[in-house]
């Protein structure tokens, strides 16, 4: 508010009987609302000036009159759409636009046009050679303030949406019993020596406004990893994704990396990769059958691959670890989907949650981490089939630039890459991994023929980390935490970093 508004509004009322807030806003060239605030800044300081409430109606162009006020009223550009050859009605509304129809029927009651039938097709011709837009006239001086319009033209213009009323509601000032021309500092606080010194009694005190709104006070919030977890959930369910139970993070290496044809050499199936458990060391339920189908894929081949041609050791696959990626997840839900009563129905999965990798700990890898996995299995899945998927899921992230980058997995062949470019940091970042299950990962399950899987799996830790504009992972989790990011964080969209 201008500092001493107040004080003019009070000078200003002292030359005169009577004032209303417009014109005080015109007067000294500022926005009602200010010299609204200003009195209530006056009112609060005591019997100033008494004010009753007016109420005053304004005629307004809406944004419709407007364009006709810079280019014409609908039936002014109809009329001079029309050459004097003629036009055919349907090329008339094409050329015209949306208001096409009202300036038609306008200009043809005006007497401007008419509707030539005589020949085939009919064609709109030009009635007069000239006309007067009295429309756009009027309303340019409604517009410059000058309107003298009846109240049937009024009426007429608002029926049309070219006009609107608008009730301003303003006060008419006065002077008050208090009338004076400065205001005097009011008091907020009353102090022990306003008291003892009894000054109180000359003093003006502020009132208190009990309706206004006190500080939310900090309460419990969801750390930015579950905002960003809801987001995935979201976007999978609005894919028809069905989630899978994820909740065992003790994962036998069955699961984990033969089921999945990952040979029992594998680097990453080392201690140094790994997390095994102690107690209990090793897992001894298996579904035989498929556990033998396993044994002879990696070790001899079969479903047209050679295998490996190691000798496969049930106590490899027995040994007990924390999982190591989602993937052990997704194989359990294949083989009931293989094996679930009436056969194999195509089906969308997805999961969410923490798996454990025995890495260095640095500013991009911790120990745990989430996993976002998608799998789809259906008949006759192609590589394209999961390019378009990519690109969906992604474009609901907002994310649209991708590129797919050949890779390796044990478990899919093709595999792909994923990155996307990030306009924020103006690069391109890895952001995932995907492919489609290798037949001898399925086959072995019961999965048939005709079936394939496609698959995707990235973190959730990096996405959350670009979001929100950390980079480094431990300021993600644990005490690093900064609590303020974790009040604050919006639930978001990836495109709205
Ligand atoms: N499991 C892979 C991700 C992935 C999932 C599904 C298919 C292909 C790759 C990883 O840990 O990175």
């Amino acid at each position: 508010m201008h500092p001493d508004l107040t004080e003019r509004i009070l000078q200003h009322l002292e030359t005169v009987d009577k004032v209303d807030t417009l014109e005080l806003a015109t007067l000294f060239s500022v926005d009602h609302q200010k010299v609204v605030g200003a009195l209530k800044s006056i009112q609060a300081h005591g019997d100033l000036v008494i004010a009753e409430t007016a109420t005053q109606k304004n005629l307004e162009l809406t944004d419709e009159g407007q364009s006709v006020v810079e280019k014409g009223s609908h039936e002014a550009i109809v009329y001079s759409l029309v050459p004097p050859e003629g036009i055919a009605q349907a090329a008339l509304m094409v050329a015209g636009g949306p208001n096409a129809k009202v300036g038609f029927s306008k200009a043809m009651s005006q007497g401007w046009i008419l509707l030539d039938k005589s020949v085939n097709p009919p064609l709109v011709r030009r009635k007069v050679d000239q006309i007067v837009d009295n429309v756009k006239e009027q309303l340019v001086l409604v517009a410059s303030g000058k309107s003298q319009l009846t109240a049937k033209d009024v009426a007429d213009y608002k029926k049309r949406k070219l006009l609107q009323e608008t009730t301003v509601k303003s006060f008419i000032l006065s002077k008050g019993p208090e009338f004076a021309t400065t205001l005097t500092k009011l008091e907020t606080d009353l102090t022990m020596d306003m008291l003892t010194s009894g000054l109180w009694e000359q003093l003006k005190f502020k009132s208190y406004n009990f309706d206004a709104l006190g500080a939310a006070p900090t309460r419990g919030h969801l750390h930015p990893l579950l905002k960003v977890r809801t987001e995935f959930r979201q976007i999978f369910l609005e894919m028809g994704f069905s989630e899978m139970p994820t909740n065992n993070y003790v994962e036998s290496s069955f699961w984990n990396f033969d089921a999945l044809f990952q040979p029992q050499q594998h680097p990453a199936r080392d201690a140094h990769d790994t997390f095994f458990i102690i107690h209990p060391a090793q897992s001894h339920k298996f579904p035989q059958e498929y556990l033998q189908r396993v044994k002879a894929v990696h070790s001899k081949g079969g479903y047209g691959s050679l295998g490996y041609g190691y000798d496969w050791k049930l106590s490899d696959a027995q040994k007990n670890l924390l999982r190591t990626h989602t993937t052990a997840v997704s194989a359990r839900m294949l083989f009931k989907l293989a094996n679930q009563e009436g056969g194999f129905k195509p089906a969308k999965y997805f999961s969410i949650d923490k798996v454990f990798r025995n890495e260095t700990l640095d500013a991009t890898h911790l120990a745990e981490f989430h996993q976002v996995e998608g799998v789809i299995a259906d008949v006759g899945l192609t590589l394209g089939d999961l390019i378009g998927t990519l690109y969906e899921f992604f474009r609901k992230l907002g994310i649209t630039q991708l590129e797919f980058k050949p890779a390796y997995n044990p478990y899919t062949e093709p595999s792909m890459e994923i990155f996307c470019y990030h306009p924020g940091l103006a690069k391109w970042i890895e952001v995932g991994n995907s492919g489609l299950f290798r037949p001898e990962l399925l086959r072995p399950m019961g999965l048939p023929e005709n079936v394939n899987v496609i698959a995707w799996g990235l973190s959730l830790e990096r996405p959350t980390m670009i979001k929100y504009g950390i980079n480094n992972i431990r300021d993600l989790v644990g005490p690093r935490v900064d609590l303020k990011m974790v009040e604050d964080g919006p639930i978001c969209r990836l495109d709205h970093i």
